[in-house]
């Protein structure tokens, strides 16, 4: 598939420092930190997290052994495919953009679950490959906690911020997309789409970028490229628009891939609970800001739109849960 519209300059997305030492509630830097992280989130539905805890040595780990296990037999990473769980094991997403390829763990902080996914793509096992996603999967937790609370506190719903952390599971993906045969090529990668989930927290190997955004009242596609190698994209999903009364906008982003380097990129899904309802706390509604949505069920939500899309985007949700 090419490209239908063409991509603008970068944009400078808000960078937030949550690697601010000390950054606990009731300090000045939490507060600044709220503070910005609200207007981001109104504005553009994502920012760029700097973030010490992934060290340089732990991310390119986790990139070579992204690229170890992508360069398995295609039937070994068939394997590796949950009969029983969404999203869990190998994936060739979307059969008609080949270009892409992924594999999820589910309840990645759970180190049984991701040996087990291990010794189905290396039957003698592979210690280092599992140690290094349950590492960086266990950073980019912390990194998650951290700014969720943030978010409901940014919000006033100090109250809420346990039941929200307790509301999601950790979904940690793997992906590959595929370089291109000429150097002069763009392709899609990934179609645009809003996420499902509450947040994803996303990086990207360093040689290759290409996530790409909308702004709120844009028509033009921004490339979302970090302005450190060490910093993560936070965007914000249809989950969190619902909790929030419609006040964090989920961008519209796409993948576009360019150039002969294969990407790689790596991301933390925070994806509500099964059986978790959504309903924005009565502290965000009054008469200024009515409630917008019904409670949300994001299964039932799926289940009604075709199945394994990513393709989910404002119109269609707001048909779905419009009071
Ligand atoms: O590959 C990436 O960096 C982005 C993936 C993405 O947007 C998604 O899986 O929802
Ligand atoms: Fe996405």
């Amino acid at each position: 598939m090419t490209l239908s519209s063409k991509t603008q300059f970068a944009l400078t997305l808000p960078v937030i420092d949550f690697s601010v030492p000390n950054l606990k509630p009731k300090t000045p830097e939490w507060d600044s930190v709220k503070s910005q992280v609200r207007k981001a989130l109104e504005e553009y539905g994502c920012f760029e997290a700097l973030f010490d805890g992934v060290s340089v040595e732990l991310r390119k780990a986790l990139f070579k052994a992204s690229e170890e296990v992508f360069d398995l037999p295609l039937e070994t990473k068939l394997n590796s495919k949950s009969e029983k769980l969404i999203n869990h094991g190998y994936e060739l997403q979307n059969p008609e953009l080949p270009l892409y390829e992924g594999i999820g763990f589910n309840g990645v902080e759970d180190p049984e679950s991701v040996d087990d996914l291990t010794r189905k793509l290396w039957p003698h096992g592979n210690v280092t490959f599992s140690n290094t996603v349950q590492s960086f999967a266990k950073k980019l937790i912390e990194l998650s906690m951290k700014v969720r609370t943030v978010i409901m506190e940014s919000f006033g719903l100090e109250k809420y911020v346990e039941e929200h952390l307790d509301s999601a599971f950790n979904h940690f993906h793997l992906f590959k997309y595929k370089g291109l045969s000429d150097n002069t090529e763009e392709k899609l990668g990934l179609d645009a789409h809003i996420d499902r989930q509450f947040i994803n927290i996303l990086c990207q190997n360093d040689v290759v970028d290409g996530v790409e955004i909308k702004t709120k009242d844009g028509e033009e596609w921004f490339k979302a490229k970090p302005s450190q190698d060490s910093s993560f994209l936070v965007i914000a999903g249809a989950s969190l628009h619902i909790l929030l009364n419609g006040e964090v906008f989920p961008p519209l982003h796409r993948v576009v891939i360019s150039g002969k380097k294969d990407r790689y990129s790596a991301g933390l899904f925070l994806r509500p609970k099964e059986g978790v309802v959504i309903n924005a706390p009565e502290e965000i509604v009054d008469d200024e800001h009515p409630r917008l949505y019904k409670p949300f069920d994001l299964e039932a939500f799926l289940k009604l739109s075709s199945t394994n899309t990513k393709r989910i985007n404002l119109s269609n949700l707001k048909t779905f849960c419009a009071l």
